[in-house]
């Protein structure tokens, strides 16, 4: 295959004789309004409104998220909004939301995002109030794929919550709105505003000289996930100054309807010291995930007969 350095910017697409295979560069295309139609509005959050839409001429389905430049300046959000675009616009995951591009108006800002067909996962999870383990696990794996992919990139994701998570038609998570992600490692102290339940130790206190913290917050917030996803409420749910200090101890107890195996891979998750926290490699290999991600030993044994290795 050809080596990208030897291509030129402006080419936008070259045949590569050898492998016959056309190399598509993205060509950054200039989107405007007109070029969608508006369906039915999918949902609201805090800033911004998003509809389902179609792109004319290709018929091409996507969501279309409005935000009010008014309401990013008064909220002071402008810096997130920049970053969440230039973020997730080069982030490509089948477990991160897509966002394929963005145009502006005098009063507005659009983002063109991937249509996440079930909509939101919190709400699939207050529906169900908890999700069975094999459902957990499953769920788990994809966001555990989702985040090593995302740290490869040296991006932290720091908002990991059922909040942001989107199902896709074909009941797969999506990771979205990379509003408070950042490049790590990050030493600015940030106000986070919304929920604490997902807060790791070191960004509710971190200590006078260094606040820096690194991608280990995002391990912190997947044990949390977990068990929120196993026991319907967040581990160390209580008010605001109660839920400070039980994250900063570390105190929770795990209810004994969850079984031996998830327990166990949610303690070596919310593990105070970020160091100390079991990495993304492992979480993919812990049995428990093991037992319910991967297809059957059988299965898997029929698969290597077939290959022959
Ligand atoms: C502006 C809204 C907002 C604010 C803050 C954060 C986020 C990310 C979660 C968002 N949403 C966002 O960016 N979103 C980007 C999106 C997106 C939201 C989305 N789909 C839906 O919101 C959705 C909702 C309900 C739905 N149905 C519900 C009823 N069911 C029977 C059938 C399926 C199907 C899809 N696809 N891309």
């Amino acid at each position: 295959a050809s080596t990208a350095g030897s291509r030129t910017s402006e080419e936008a697409a070259r045949i590569d004789r050898k492998s016959n295979q056309i190399y598509q560069q993205p060509v950054v295309k200039q989107f405007h309004l007109g070029m969608f139609e508006i369906g039915r509005p999918l949902g609201k959050g805090k800033f911004g409104r998003v509809y389902l839409a179609r792109e004319r001429s290709s018929g091409f389905v996507c969501a279309l998220k409005v935000l009010m430049k008014n309401e990013i300046q008064q909220g002071k959000v402008e810096k997130q909004v920049r970053r969440e675009i230039e973020i997730q616009s080069n982030l490509r995951h089948p477990n991160v939301l897509q966002l394929y591009g963005h145009f502006h108006d005098s009063s507005r800002i659009f983002l063109i995002l991937e249509f996440a067909g079930k909509g939101e996962l919190y709400k699939h999870l207050r529906k169900e109030n908890r999700f069975p383990e094999w459902k957990a696990a499953q769920y788990i794996a994809q966001m555990a794929a989702a985040l090593k992919y995302l740290h490869k990139k040296h991006v932290m994701h720091r908002d990991i919550k059922p909040e942001n998570i989107l199902v896709g038609i074909h009941g797969e998570l999506k990771i979205s709105d990379f509003g408070w992600s950042v490049h790590a490692p990050n030493n600015r102290r940030n106000t986070m505003c919304g929920t604490l339940d997902y807060l790791p130790p070191e960004m509710i206190k971190p200590g006078a000289q260094d606040n820096y913290y690194t991608e280990k917050v995002d391990l912190w917030s997947l044990g949390v996930l977990t068990y929120e996803f196993l026991v319907g409420e967040a581990p160390f749910e209580d008010t605001p100054v109660m839920t400070q200090r039980r994250i900063a101890r570390g105190e929770m107890t795990v209810p004994n309807f969850v079984s031996p195996e998830a327990k166990d891979l949610i303690r070596r998750l919310l593990v105070l010291d970020p160091e100390k926290r079991i990495p993304l490699e492992q979480v993919q290999k812990h049995p428990w995930i093991i037992k319910h991600c991967v297809k059957g030993e059988r299965a898997s044994m029929r698969d290597s007969k077939s290959t022959g290795n």
